[in-house]
């Protein structure tokens, strides 16, 4: 059985090459010829998976993204051949949590906010949202969830409209790319819901950036509005609108989900998938490969406030400046923003880093933010 997988999926030889003869291709350069003895078609997001890829492949039997987006690969026309479709859907959604963490912390530092006070709506309690629900439990930051297709679906967690999201001091994006139908996502954020925003909120948009009118974003600014926006990810990668950057107040490649842990899982959890749909024994997992954290153990150093203390060790793990100065100074074009994606350096999840709580008053918040006791 031949499998190809995109250069970009961390593992995937440790993972793949007992189970067929692995090909290894990158985005930017596959095509269809190149691909048309392949039995197996492993891809990340950066590889559009459509009628033209596939069209000299007769012999196909399963295509997979580890990616939790999904919206580079045709389902209909994969469905059309009878090519059965595996995502790797919450692979990553701790990693974007904690990205949007780091995030309200900087800029909390920055305004000298006090999260405590604030209200976080999050649109779409996904994977993400309800990852990211969690932590903000852990610290006690109110917040509410807004997703009207689980509503409809029957999920019981209390939802809120759009209207009461907009009045949250943060709100995050968190759901997929839906270009039409009722709960079309693409634009969600237009001119409209940007000119209702006030300085004093923050919105964050971690998903897919046709959720949020870029070129709308821009046009509001060179008027002089003032918004506080967080984008990770941008209206037409990877060429991106350039003239929208210094706008933003943090500004990152796309990078939410670039967590070691977050990317090795995607690879993982299509392992799991193949190995099913062939009757394997699946014998491999990650943790015999993830690396040790090169930080900590962390130590907390206040010993009261579980919000300064968590904000602390948070930003010893993940400080999204340090990406926003980096993406700021590079980006110039697809092809350096393809490089600062690829290039990304290794990032871990609270997982992976020991922290000793010492007399901190609530080591078990601490530890219930997914840090390792010592
Ligand atoms: N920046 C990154 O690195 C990164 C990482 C992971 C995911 N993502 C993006 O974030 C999206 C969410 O990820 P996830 O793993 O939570 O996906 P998910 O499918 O688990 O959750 C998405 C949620 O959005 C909800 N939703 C759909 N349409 C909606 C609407 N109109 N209004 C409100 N809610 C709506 C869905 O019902 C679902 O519960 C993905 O589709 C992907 O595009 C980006
Ligand atoms: O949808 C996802 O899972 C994320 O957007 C993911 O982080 C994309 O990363 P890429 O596949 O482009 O490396």
């Amino acid at each position: 059985m031949k499998i190809y997988y995109e250069d970009s999926m961390p593992y995937a030889a440790e993972f793949f090459n007992e189970l067929g003869e692995c090909q290894v291709f990158s985005h930017k350069t596959v095509n269809a010829a190149m691909l048309a003895d392949a039995d197996v078609l492993l891809v990340r997001s950066t590889t559009k998976v459509n009628a033209n890829l596939l069209s000299q492949n007769t012999r196909l039997q399963f295509v997979a993204t580890a990616t939790a987006g999904t919206d580079h690969v045709d389902q209909e026309y994969l469905a059309t051949r009878g090519i059965p479709f595996v995502s790797a859907g919450g692979c990553n959604a701790v990693a974007v949590a904690e990205y949007v963490l780091s995030a309200m912390i900087v800029t909390a530092n920055k305004h000298s906010w006090q999260l405590a006070d604030k209200t976080v709506g999050i649109v779409g309690a996904g994977h993400v949202g309800t990852a990211l629900s969690s932590l903000l439990t852990v610290l006690g930051i109110k917040h509410k969830l807004c997703d009207p297709p689980l509503a409809d679906g029957g999920d019981t967690r209390a939802f809120v409209t759009m209207d009461e999201i907009m009045q949250c001091d943060v709100i995050t994006l968190h759901v997929p790319w839906v270009k039409e139908g009722k709960y079309q996502t693409q634009g969600m954020f237009d001119k409209h819901r940007l000119k209702q925003l006030s300085e004093q909120q923050l919105l964050i948009n971690a998903c897919r950036g046709e959720v949020l009118d870029n070129q709308a974003a821009l046009e509001l600014f060179e008027q002089g509005k003032k918004l506080n926006l967080v984008l990770d990810v941008w209206d037409n990668e990877p060429d991106i609108k350039l003239e929208l950057i210094p706008h933003i107040a943090l500004a990152t490649a796309h990078i939410a989900g670039h967590t070691i842990e977050g990317k090795a899982r995607g690879t993982e959890m299509l392992y799991l998938a193949l190995c099913e749909l062939w009757g394997k024994q699946a014998d491999k997992k990650l943790s015999d490969y993830l690396p040790k954290a090169t930080i900590g153990p962390l130590i907390v150093k206040d010993t009261q406030d579980l919000l300064k203390a968590a904000s602390q060790l948070i930003l010893k793990v993940y400080d999204i400046s340090e990406d926003d100065q980096a993406f700021k100074k590079q980006a110039d074009g697809p092809d350096q923003f393809r490089y600062i994606r690829k290039h990304y350096p290794i990032r871990r999840e609270f997982s992976a880093i020991v922290v000793n709580a010492g007399n901190f008053v609530d080591s078990k918040a601490i530890y219930a933010l997914g840090f390792l006791p010592l």
